[in-house]
């Protein structure tokens, strides 16, 4: 039998110059429970996988989404193997309207940045994912300082 596919999200501040992403903690099931993911969900049968994407992103965290790129995954097969008998394609994207908030899958959601990502509890198959996020999130900038010194 053919692969499940799940498509995800790694939504950012900024498709162009992203430097954070979105990290959700999934409430169910208990074996997945506390662990962070992507936002997404399992492809229906029929459905186009960036329609998926859209339509769990709507349902999970009431957002409508710019869709970018593809997270591609190395190798030579289309997206990101998880446990057997999934596999996971990715995309970039932002929020086009809508504000992210924790729906009934998840239990928080976490902006995190190339130096935060790696302290979550991601699901061990998205590890390879993250890594590859992290190659490519910008380092955030420092703050603006509040007084400027000297001329
Ligand atoms: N959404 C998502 N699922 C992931 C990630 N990593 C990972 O191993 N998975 C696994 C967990 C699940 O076994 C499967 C996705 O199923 P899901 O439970 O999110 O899908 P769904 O919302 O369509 O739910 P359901 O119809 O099965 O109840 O993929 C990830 O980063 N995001």
């Amino acid at each position: 039998m053919a692969d499940q596919l799940v498509v995800a999200a790694v939504l950012v501040d900024d498709l162009s110059a992203p430097t954070r992403a979105l990290a959700a903690r999934r409430t169910r099931p208990e074996s997945l429970a506390g662990r962070w993911e992507l936002p997404g969900g399992k492809v229906e049968p029929g459905e186009d996988p960036v329609a998926a994407l859209r339509r769990e992103l709507r349902e999970e965290l009431e957002v409508d989404l710019e869709v970018g790129a593809e997270l591609e995954a190395p190798g030579s097969l289309p997206g990101w193997p998880l446990t057997a008998g999934l596999v996971m394609r990715v995309w970039w994207c932002a929020v086009a309207s809508g504000e992210a908030h924790a729906g009934e899958a998840h239990d928080a959601l976490a902006w995190v940045d190339a130096a935060s990502i790696n302290d979550l509890a991601w699901l061990t198959p998205d590890l390879p994912v993250v890594d590859a996020i992290v190659a490519r999130l910008a380092p955030a900038q420092p703050e603006e300082p509040s007084a400027t010194l000297g001329r």
